[in-house]
């Protein structure tokens, strides 16, 4: 069996990217994208500043407001209606997770859907799960970046998500389904998964579990997209390294394979803020709410 085709992501997030640049630049002003966190976990840190120092490298406004861990639930929602009041935002991001205190849903609720560039606002969600994908949430626009700039088809393959995440599985199911895969929803009360993921042609796998596919549970030539970021020690010198939910040995069955890092992650951000620059089109006026964004 020849090794995988790998599915780069960086390459693939610059195309995305240099599109993404020049709408923005088609527009009256910059699209502008506010990014709220509470408190400093590290990842979250250093999520938020990556899509800060990309959003402003394609020409995009962007602001982070950086929080206290303890500010009061009342004072988030606050600056969340100002910033759905303020013209000049196009877009708006709560990083997750949120501390104990603050009820993510009450979050996701009162950002306008307008601004909502996750797409986890209740009315994009329903318009995805209808079948009419507008502000689509970033990992699973990502994905299908990825396979359409890699010419990798979607309509009629057997696809099988595992995971389901309001964040990634569950929407990416919808996302293949608008596509026209034949989709299966897999999750931790799958009986037989291995059984399952084999039928997949394309195997989308988004749980948190670092090597939970292995070979034996992939299709020979099937598509692979892990998206599983895992921090586990033992890297090169000791130090923790990031790998994801499929086994290395995977690139020995799989037709194609997305890497951990470097693969589905970069195409994220740059999803990002083609919503930004997709939400800044609608309110400008040019774009229809609900016409297809892909
Ligand atoms: N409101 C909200 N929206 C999100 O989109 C959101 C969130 N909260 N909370 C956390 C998750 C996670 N996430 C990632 C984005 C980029 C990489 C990424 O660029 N990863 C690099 C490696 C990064 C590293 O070295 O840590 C890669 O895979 O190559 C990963 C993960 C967005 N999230």
């Amino acid at each position: 069996m020849t090794p995988a085709r790998v599915l780069a992501g960086p390459p693939a997030a610059d195309a995305l990217l240099s599109d993404v640049a020049a709408r923005a630049a088609r527009l009256p002003r910059p699209p502008h994208l506010a990014m709220v966190r509470l408190g400093d976990d590290p990842a979250s840190v250093s999520y938020v500043r990556g899509k800060d120092r990309r959003a402003r490298e394609v020409g995009l406004g962007s602001a982070v407001y950086a929080l206290p861990e303890t500010t009061p639930q009342a004072e988030l929602l606050a600056l969340i209606a100002r910033l759905n009041a303020d013209d000049a935002v196009s877009g708006i991001l709560v990083q997750l997770p949120l501390p104990a205190h603050v009820s993510e849903q009450a979050v996701l609720h009162a950002i306008d859907p307008r601004k909502d560039v996750d797409g986890f606002h209740p009315l994009n969600v329903g318009e995805l799960w209808a079948g009419r994908p507008t502000l689509i949430p970033c990992t699973p626009a990502g994905i299908l970046y990825l396979l359409d700039l890699y010419g990798l088809p979607v309509a009629g393959q057997r696809a099988v998500v595992v995971g389901r995440s309001p964040i990634v599985g569950r929407p990416t199911a919808a996302l293949l389904l608008a596509r026209d895969a034949t989709v299966t929803l897999a999750h931790s009360r799958t009986r037989d998964l291995g059984a399952v993921t084999r039928e997949a042609d394309l195997l989308v796998v988004a749980v948190g579990q670092p090597h939970l596919i292995t070979p034996e549970m992939v299709r020979p030539g099937a598509t692979v997209i892990d998206v599983g970021i895992n921090r586990v020690p033992g890297g090169p010198g000791g130090k923790a390294h990031l790998t994801g939910d499929v086994h290395p040995d995977v690139a020995g069955v799989a037709g194609a394979i997305t890497p951990v890092p470097g693969g589905v992650g970069p195409l994220t951000i740059a999803a990002l803020l083609a919503n930004t620059v997709t939400a800044a089109e609608m309110q400008a006026g040019r774009r229809v709410p609900g016409a297809s964004a892909r």
